[in-house]
């Protein structure tokens, strides 16, 4: 416990440990370490649009256990290439050349998210991670054999079988912008067990933080104009953490706040 303390993560610094994750303002059944791929990372010092100061922020590394640094580093750089190899095949799915987009990650704000859901008494009342669809380029989700992963298809909630030897990719919603909606995020949550602890391992693929996020020139038409709104990367990351830690009076920022209407 004193390990996870020391590494917590607050409104300033988003990286870490952390126990008290509001999804759509309601707090989730769960306790996650985040860290970064890059173990220092420049984002924007506050969401303030006007404010253009910067900061950097770095892993919390706990000491104890010795190895999980090196072990999390070792995983992270292995997804990673995976991620990219990933973006590579969509752009080209795209009709784009496989590295149209990698120059907007060359100070990626990547993170990988260790999930850790504990048996929950009252597993009908409430989620481990409640419906959303992840802000990122896309995810490289692990997750062991305990089960809670749902996606939403067709309006209803369909279980994903858990297999540890399969790793699951989902759409993020940077995806759906520069494709124009070529792509769709996945909505998903996670349901918690009665007995069971549960673990999931998620890479969220992201660009820097000063990516003006908006349809890919190459996608938009007179016939097919933009559906969204440029909006930079970092200050919506900046304006999601300070939303993401404690119940505010108003939803959380989405891309959906940039999206033209029909
Ligand atoms: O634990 C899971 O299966 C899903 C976690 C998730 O959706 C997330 O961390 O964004
Ligand atoms: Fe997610």
């Amino acid at each position: 416990m004193d390990e996870k303390k020391a590494a917590k993560r607050d409104e300033v610094n988003p990286v870490g440990y952390h126990d008290g994750e509001h999804t759509k303002n309601v707090r989730d059944w769960k306790e996650v370490y985040d860290f970064l791929i890059d173990d220092s990372t420049l984002i924007p010092a506050s969401p303030d649009p006007d404010c253009q100061e910067l900061r950097t922020i770095t892993n919390p590394w706990p000491e104890n256990p010795s190895q999980f640094r090196v072990v999390c580093q070792e995983y992270a750089r292995e997804m990673e290439k995976l991620a990219f190899k990933l973006m590579e095949i969509i752009c080209l799915s795209l009709g784009l050349p496989g590295g149209r987009l990698k120059g907007y990650f060359e100070e990626q704000t990547s993170f990988l998210r260790i999930n850790h859901y504990p048996p929950c008494p009252f597993s009908d009342l409430t989620l481990g991670c409640g419906r959303h669809k992840d802000f990122d380029f896309l995810t490289v989700l692990a997750q062991d054999d305990v089960g809670g992963l749902e996606v939403k298809r067709n309006g209803k909630w369909v279980p994903v079988k858990p297999d540890p030897t399969a790793l699951i990719i989902n759409v993020g919603d940077i995806c759906q912008v520069w494709s124009n909606e070529r792509y769709k995020s996945a909505e998903h949550r996670a349901v918690v067990n009665g007995e069971k602890e549960r673990y999931s391992i998620a890479l969220f693929l992201v660009p820097s933080h000063h990516v003006m996020v908006k349809p890919l020139e190459e996608l938009v038409s007179e016939e097919d104009p933009p559906k969204y709104l440029p909006y930079n990367w970092g200050k919506f990351y900046a304006t999601r953490n300070r939303s993401d830690y404690k119940k505010q009076n108003v939803d959380n920022i989405q891309i959906h706040d940039f999206r033209v209407p029909n």
